[in-house]
């Protein structure tokens, strides 16, 4: 059972592949808690692996998967090997100590713990990849991912993290301050290339947008920035800060499979 966020596709196709190769389900947790289900219980198998796969936000993990771990009820959970998959444009800080303590209030132990290097989505700050090192992350994703399939068959206990300089700053002090901030969208908008195509919309992760002509946002953001990614259009900014940068989404999840996943509730 793998649970998994996404907000520009590469911790969803780290999350399906990881499925695939251990023959798990995998769950959106963005279907799971904008449904109108209240209680995140799941009936475990014998010895069924549990996974957690998301990107970074701010060497942190992203408030949406914490609310959800909060919810989180495993029934018939003896153990089993649980692991947690990072998905990051460099590095995440501390953020396995965060999910070790949030699961460890749920009485679930983190078995193990990886991150993966993949494009970077985050155009608030800095740009995306030059082509030649998004092609070169995505070469190095996939071997990664072979040697983490290997590890979670096995069973492994181990945490291979790629933690930054001052991994206690990053998460310590600066993931608080993004988290504080991340909600507000008052710096979003939409040029005149908008045409209400209303994408940006389906694959919001918090059900936050609605398209009338053009795109609103409301106040329950987690900065996925799905919405400015998978614009077609190229039609959604951030304030000044995204003008004249790239867009990425992961080239091997397209934006129908991205929104599919995204509403699969189970
Ligand atoms: C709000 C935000 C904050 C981010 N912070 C970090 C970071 O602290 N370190 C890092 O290496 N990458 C950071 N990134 C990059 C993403 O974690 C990375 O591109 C990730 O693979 C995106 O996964 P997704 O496509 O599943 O959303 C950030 C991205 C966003 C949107």
């Amino acid at each position: 059972m793998i649970f998994y966020f996404s907000g520009t596709g590469n911790s969803l196709y780290v999350a399906k592949n990881i499925a695939e190769h251990n023959n798990e389900k995998l769950i959106s947790v963005a279907a799971v808690v904008n449904s109108s289900i209240n209680h995140y219980e799941y009936t475990l198998k014998e010895n069924e692996l549990v996974g957690f796969v998301c990107p970074i936000y701010a060497w942190g993990p992203p408030k949406p998967l914490l609310d959800f771990i909060n919810k989180l009820k495993l029934n018939n959970y003896h153990g089993n090997y649980v692991f947690a998959v990072v998905t990051c444009g460099s590095n995440i800080g501390n953020t396995m100590k965060i999910f070790t303590a949030r699961l460890r209030k749920k009485n679930i132990s983190l078995s193990s713990g990886y991150s993966v290097i993949m494009p970077s989505n985050y155009i608030l700050m800095g740009n995306v990849d030059s082509k030649e090192i998004e092609k070169e992350k995505l070469s190095e994703a996939d071997r990664t991912l072979l040697y983490i399939n290997g590890s979670i068959r096995q069973k492994r206990k181990e945490f291979l993290i790629e933690k930054g300089r001052l991994p206690w700053l990053l998460t310590g002090i600066i993931n608080p301050l993004f988290s504080k901030n991340a909600s507000n969208t008052s710096k979003f908008y939409a040029t005149d290339q908008c045409n209400g195509c209303g994408i940006c919309e389906k694959v919001c992760n918090c059900r936050n947008i609605k398209v009338k002509e053009k795109p609103e946002w409301r106040q329950q953001c987690t900065q996925c920035l799905a919405c400015i990614n998978y614009c077609p259009a190229k039609a959604i900014q951030y304030g000044k800060a995204t003008e004249n940068k790239g867009r990425y989404t992961n080239p091997n999840i397209s934006v129908n499979e991205f929104v599919q996943h995204q509403l699969q509730v189970m």
